[in-house]
């Protein structure tokens, strides 16, 4: 089933009586970090109104990494957490249960009367095709008719499945609710069989390693070769990002599970940034930094935009700017680059000053 197989007329209303009219376009609100905590363990609970504003995006998880015997007190302790906090400019998402545990219906029933009018969106793991997101679309929808909500709540799915990725452009174009996907490495790992033992990352056996030398023809086999290791969700997340463009709605890296190796994880977040992610998850206060970091475009980056943009006019034809042929087509990668800019400035007010501290260096620099 595809988003075609509801007419086309039909796919912006709502699936219940008196439920809130699907939003026709998807809001590009910054989620650079999408920091996961547990709502029923205390010292996480307690770090979450110092971290609003410092994160775009806090989640409550109920799904994996709860112990099943703390499942109902993450619920509980979610919507305590969500009545109590001014969320201010963060917004407030959570995971579910899988939609084949005995908890899923619960989350669902129980968060979206007690604080469906907080939460910005609803993460679903381990979504199989569309069929998955078709339940869930009509059961919020019955549930925020009841609850007499006024702006629907957004649902984000992982891609943790093989199916899910077979199946991942019917999954984006499911329901108007759809925000984006995350990479599961973990689970995705485990049910494709590869033989990875990590959250998420490299691996130091998946590479490839440089010809041999020749001397007069003949390989030199015992000569030391560089090898270069390679990225296993290269594949996978060219086909999330694909996927998420062509539905209008965001992709994301998922999470960095070595919590020590900060380096391998800005690398990771990197690579999924240029790909054309727009974040990633934060399991540890300390990767919110990293994220909001790599996420977030350089003022080198920035500045050169602005500068393409500037000397574009009115953005046909083609110039030369620094050595290097500039037309509409790299115009459009500069409008992506200032747009990103211009919404995170909105919300990070460092970032404002830096990257208005270079528009004054840039505009000089296409004066001269
Ligand atoms: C494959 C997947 O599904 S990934 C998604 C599911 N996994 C998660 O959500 C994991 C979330 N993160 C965590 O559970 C934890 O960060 C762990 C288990 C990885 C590490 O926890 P700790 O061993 O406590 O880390 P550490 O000792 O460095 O923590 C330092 C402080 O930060 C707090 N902290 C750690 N993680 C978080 C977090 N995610 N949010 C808020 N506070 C946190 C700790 O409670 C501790 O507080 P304290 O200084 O008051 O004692
Ligand atoms: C993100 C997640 O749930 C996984 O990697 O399995
Ligand atoms: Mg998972």
């Amino acid at each position: 089933m595809t988003a075609a197989s509801r007419s086309p007329k039909d796919f912006f209303r709502p699936l219940a009586v008196g439920a809130p009219t699907p939003l026709r376009e998807i809001p590009a609100r910054p989620s650079r970090a999408i920091h996961f905590f547990d709502p029923s363990n205390p010292k996480m609970a307690a770090k979450v109104p110092d971290m609003v504003g410092k994160v775009d995006v806090l989640l409550g998880n109920l799904e994996d990494a709860i112990k099943a015997d703390n499942k109902e007190a993450a619920r509980e302790g979610l919507v305590r957490i969500a009545q109590e906090t001014d969320f201010g400019p963060t917004q407030l998402w959570t995971r579910i249960n899988a939609l084949d545990s005995p908890w899923v219906l619960d989350d669902l029933t129980t968060l979206v009367p007690a604080i469906g009018d907080k939460l910005d969106v609803i993460m679903v793991p381990k979504v199989q095709g569309a069929e998955d997101i078709h339940y869930v679309d009509r059961l919020l929808a019955q549930l925020e008719a009841k609850a007499g909500l006024e702006k629907p709540i957004l649902v984000h799915a992982i891609l943790e499945t093989a199916r899910g990725v077979a199946n991942v452009e019917e999954i984006c174009g499911a329901s108007p609710r759809m925000q984006g996907l995350s990479l599961g490495p973990a689970d995705l790992a485990a049910d494709r069989r590869m033989k990875t033992t990590r959250v998420g990352g490299g691996h130091p056996g998946y590479l490839v390693r440089e010809d041999p030398p020749r001397i007069d023809g003949v390989a030199n086999l015992e000569a030391s070769r560089a090898t270069y290791q390679q990225d296993l969700w290269h594949y996978t997340i060219a086909r999330m990002v694909d996927a998420c463009a062509m539905h209008g709605i965001y992709p994301y890296y998922g999470p960095f599970g070595d919590i020590s190796d900060t380096t391998a994880c800005e690398d990771q977040f990197r690579n999924a940034f240029l790909l054309g992610c727009v974040g990633t998850w934060s399991l540890h206060p300390k990767q919110i930094a990293i994220a909001n970091r790599v996420f977030s475009p350089s003022v080198e980056d920035v500045a050169h935009a602005r500068r393409v943009v500037a000397a574009m006019g009115d953005g046909t034809g083609a110039v030369m700017l620094d050595g290097k042929m500039e037309d509409d087509a790299s115009l459009k990668q500069c409008l992506v680059m200032v747009e990103l800019a211009e919404q995170l400035a909105a919300v990070d007010p460092e970032l404002k000053q830096q990257y208005d501290a270079i528009g004054a260096d840039s505009d000089e620099q296409s004066e001269a």
